[in-house]
């Protein structure tokens, strides 16, 4: 039976970087950030939900008007639920499918920094929190996305607070920069697969 791990943590925690080393581990990990931009991109029930909501400008030229969209979300959390209603359920449903293709690997990720928020603990078998300081995470946001601070920090907003996002983990990885990572995610993934040998196959 796969192990699913849901891998959360607000913007600019770490959780791609954390992701990066499941997957140099052999653990697949699905990126919901990647996975809802293609779903909002071909999926024509979201196209059509979101041209419905915010005109056909949404889909300028066949590509989804990323800053439109994000402008519309992150001003107004009526907006935001709207959207989401309208996005996370057909991710639900491909991350679903992504499992069942994945079936032969023991252990499986879901990286989301809205696992909980949408409702997507409920796909995965335990949590892990990626954790930095928002002050780290506000600077590692803004220097790799060459965004101003007031932006990042509306999307700190909109996200829940790193306080109540410790309650809801069964495991906290610690992504400050100065905390060695590789011991801490190789630690989760021996508690999660105790008889599965990782890294080194048993000999034939
Ligand atoms: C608004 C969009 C177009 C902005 O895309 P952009 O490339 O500019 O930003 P990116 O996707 O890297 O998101 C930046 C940060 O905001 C977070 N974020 C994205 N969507 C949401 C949301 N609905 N609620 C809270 N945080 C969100 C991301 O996880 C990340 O931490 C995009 O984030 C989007 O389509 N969001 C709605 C779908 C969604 O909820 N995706 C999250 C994974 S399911
Ligand atoms: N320990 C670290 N030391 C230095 N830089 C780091 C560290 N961890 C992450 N970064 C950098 O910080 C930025 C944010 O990391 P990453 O993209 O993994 O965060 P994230 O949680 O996936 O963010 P988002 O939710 O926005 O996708 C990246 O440029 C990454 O290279």
């Amino acid at each position: 039976m796969t192990i699913k791990i849901g891998i959360t943590g607000g913007i600019g925690s770490g959780k791609s970087v954390v992701s990066r080393l499941l997957e140099a581990m052999g653990v697949p990990v699905y990126i919901s950030d990647i996975e809802s931009k293609r779903l909002t991109a071909s999926d024509t029930l979201i196209r059509r939900e979101l041209i419905a909501l915010l005109g056909e400008e949404v889909y300028a030229g066949g590509e989804l008007n990323k800053s439109l969209l994000a402008s519309y979300i992150f001003s107004n959390p009526e907006h935001i639920r709207t959207v989401n209603g309208i996005i996370h359920p057909r991710v639900r449903d491909d991350f679903r499918q992504w499992v069942e293709c994945h079936a032969i690997y023991p252990i499986v990720g879901m990286e989301s920094a809205i696992l909980i928020e949408a409702g997507f603990a409920g796909e995965v078998d335990t949590v892990v929190m990626v954790y930095a300081p928002e002050e780290v995470r506000i600077a590692r946001a803004m220097q790799r996305d060459a965004a101003p601070r007031e932006l990042v920090e509306r999307r700190v907003r909109s996200q829940m607070s790193d306080e109540e996002k410790r309650t809801k983990a069964n495991f906290v990885i610690v992504n400050d920069g100065e905390t060695p990572l590789i011991p801490q995610v190789l630690e989760v993934i021996t508690s999660l697969s105790k008889n599965i040998a990782y890294l080194c196959p048993p000999k034939k």
